[in-house]
């Protein structure tokens, strides 16, 4: 059935017995997010200027874009912390669609690090998961579940402050995924981190992207937004300049010589 809900059961077993995690995934006809003639300015500074695409369950939207382009207040936008002054954003095809339901259903990754400095990974996403409301159990494996896909250990003994930059931005992402969010909202997550943490985030991603969650993944490197995303949004001063395939990405980046030695599109 088209624009049917989807969702995906993960059956868990530990020493607490089996357990049930339902991810819903919007389904993958749907258009999960669209966005038309989208505009927006900070008072008479306008930023954005006539943005239109769509998302279906399951793909993964790379927002591709020098600094200044534009890359935040779209995300920003999209995770409806931001009201557009031109243009429009429907969610899961409906125009209609309640704010405070949006926000249960959206996780976002912001680029700076949301996290209590002086508690430790398994205490932050303790206090998170208990504003989503899960308790004892679910509480605990749903931590097990995101530290997984993170690569965290749930028994990491430092604070915050005293981990890398790249933990902490695994720590970060861990953070968004506890609500089971069907969209997520990632603002360049791998800035200035180490290579091992690069990696693991993008496994995440795509392990996300397996699960059937819809991603919108923003960065100004090339080279991973074409190893996690299916389709690619080039931004530039604040306008669309292409919207790709990956392949088709790809190749234009090849055939136009774009390929710049420090991996930005400027
Ligand atoms: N709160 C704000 N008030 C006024 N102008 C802003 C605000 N936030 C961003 N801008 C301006 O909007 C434009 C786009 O900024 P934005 O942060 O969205 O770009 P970006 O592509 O995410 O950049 P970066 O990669 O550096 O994070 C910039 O000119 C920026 O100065």
């Amino acid at each position: 059935m088209k624009d049917a809900p989807s969702f995906l059961l993960i059956i868990y077993y530990d020493t607490i017995g089996y357990s049930l995690i339902i991810y819903f995934t919007g389904g993958n006809n749907m258009e999960i997010i669209k966005c038309s003639n989208l505009g927006y300015a900070y008072k008479k500074n306008k930023v954005l200027e006539d943005i239109s695409f769509s998302i279906e369950g399951g793909e993964v939207l790379g927002i591709l874009g020098p600094n200044g382009a534009g890359k935040s207040t779209l995300m920003t936008l999209c995770a409806t912390l931001l009201k557009p002054t031109e243009g429009t954003i429907t969610y899961f095809n409906d125009e209609n669609k309640e704010i405070e339901d949006l926000r249960t259903r959206i996780g976002l990754v912001p680029q700076e690090i949301a996290l209590y400095l002086d508690m430790t990974p398994n205490e932050n996403l303790s206090f998170f998961g208990r504003l989503y409301g899960l308790k004892k159990d679910k509480l605990k494996k749903q931590i097990e579940v995101v530290c997984e896909l993170t690569g965290i250990s749930t028994k990491e003994g430092k604070k915050i402050k005293e981990l890398s930059g790249g933990m902490k931005r695994r720590v970060n992402i861990a953070a968004a995924l506890l609500s089971s969010p069907e969209i997520l909202i990632m603002d360049e997550p791998t800035v200035g981190i180490d290579t091992q943490s690069r990696n693991e985030i993008l496994n995440a991603v795509n392990s996300m992207k397996n699960s059937g969650v819809t991603v919108l993944y923003s960065s100004h490197y090339y080279d991973e937004i074409l190893k996690v995303c299916s389709k690619i949004l080039v931004l530039k001063d604040g306008r669309m300049t292409s919207l790709k395939e990956r392949d088709q990405l790809k190749s234009a980046l090849l055939n136009e010589d774009l390929l710049y030695e420090d991996n930005l599109i400027d």
